[in-house]
């Protein structure tokens, strides 16, 4: 599988690595940024969506310093969650473009969440400015309700590849068992027959747990975890996420 290299770390293949949201306003992403360092995290998320302060540009940039200086060489990943998408905060398309572009140009961040749904132009543009600041992007989708079918899943990351992710991410929610089967299967066909762009891929809630540990076996390069408060139903505690994967390692 083709790998990302962001500062020090490798993306895709071997053991998936462990991405740690940071959530709510400038204090708490500051305390759990704080408390991810100290964790056998390998990369943090923050989720801009979930401090109420979101729209001030200023301020963000200034929260964005602090993380830096905080994370230090830990990979920064940037996330603008949308309603739509199960995100804390609805935003227009414009607005998402211009608070994502001011930190793709800020320097600030190594990678950079955009959602595949938005308008071909935001998805476009946003990944242009990416590539041009040296900011890798996550392309992504996210299905609170259900689970599409195994086709649907790999047409989606596929495309995802097509229009130029470094990441191509899916979390999609089961309703049954078969909807996780559903979703490894995508996750190994992936791995299989379109090794070029690593994936990200989780079936959420109690059911979809196992899917957040088994990534290396089935090709997910990344497996998100929660640092005290989870940023997605059935995401699991850092350390233990870290010890079972060292555990199913083959
Ligand atoms: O896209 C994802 C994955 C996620 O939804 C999860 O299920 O772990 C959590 C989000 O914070 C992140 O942006």
């Amino acid at each position: 599988m083709k790998t990302v290299k962001i500062r020090n770390l490798v993306i895709g293949g071997g053991k998936p690595k462990v991405c740690v949201p940071m959530m709510g306003d400038e204090e708490a992403v500051l305390r759990t940024a704080e408390g991810i360092k100290k964790s056998r995290a390998d990369l943090a998320e923050w989720r801009i969506d979930t401090d109420p302060d979101w729209n001030n540009e200023s301020h963000i940039l200034q929260t964005a310093e602090k993380l830096r200086s905080v994370l230090g060489d830990m990979p920064l990943l940037f996330t603008f969650r949308t309603r739509e998408e199960g995100g804390s905060a609805a935003v227009s398309e414009e607005r998402y473009r211009e608070l994502n572009r001011t930190m793709i140009r800020s320097g600030l961040i190594d990678l950079v969440d955009v959602e595949f749904f938005k308008t071909e132009e935001t998805v476009k543009s946003l990944i242009r400015e990416a590539e041009a600041h040296g900011v890798r992007t996550v392309l992504s989708n996210h299905d609170f309700e259900k689970t599409p079918q195994e086709e649907e899943i790999v047409r989606r990351l596929c495309a995802m590849q097509e229009a130029g992710a470094d990441l191509a991410k899916i979390a999609v929610m089961p309703k049954e068992e078969q909807d996780v089967i559903e979703l490894l299967n995508a996750t190994w066909t992936m791995k299989k027959f379109h090794p070029d762009t690593p994936v990200i891929t989780m079936s959420m809630g109690q059911r979809g747990m196992i899917s957040r540990l088994c990534g290396e076996l089935y090709g997910s390069a990344v497996t998100f975890a929660a640092y005290e408060k989870a940023s997605a139903p059935g995401q699991m505690q850092v350390e233990e996420v870290r010890e079972i994967i060292e555990k199913l390692h083959v």
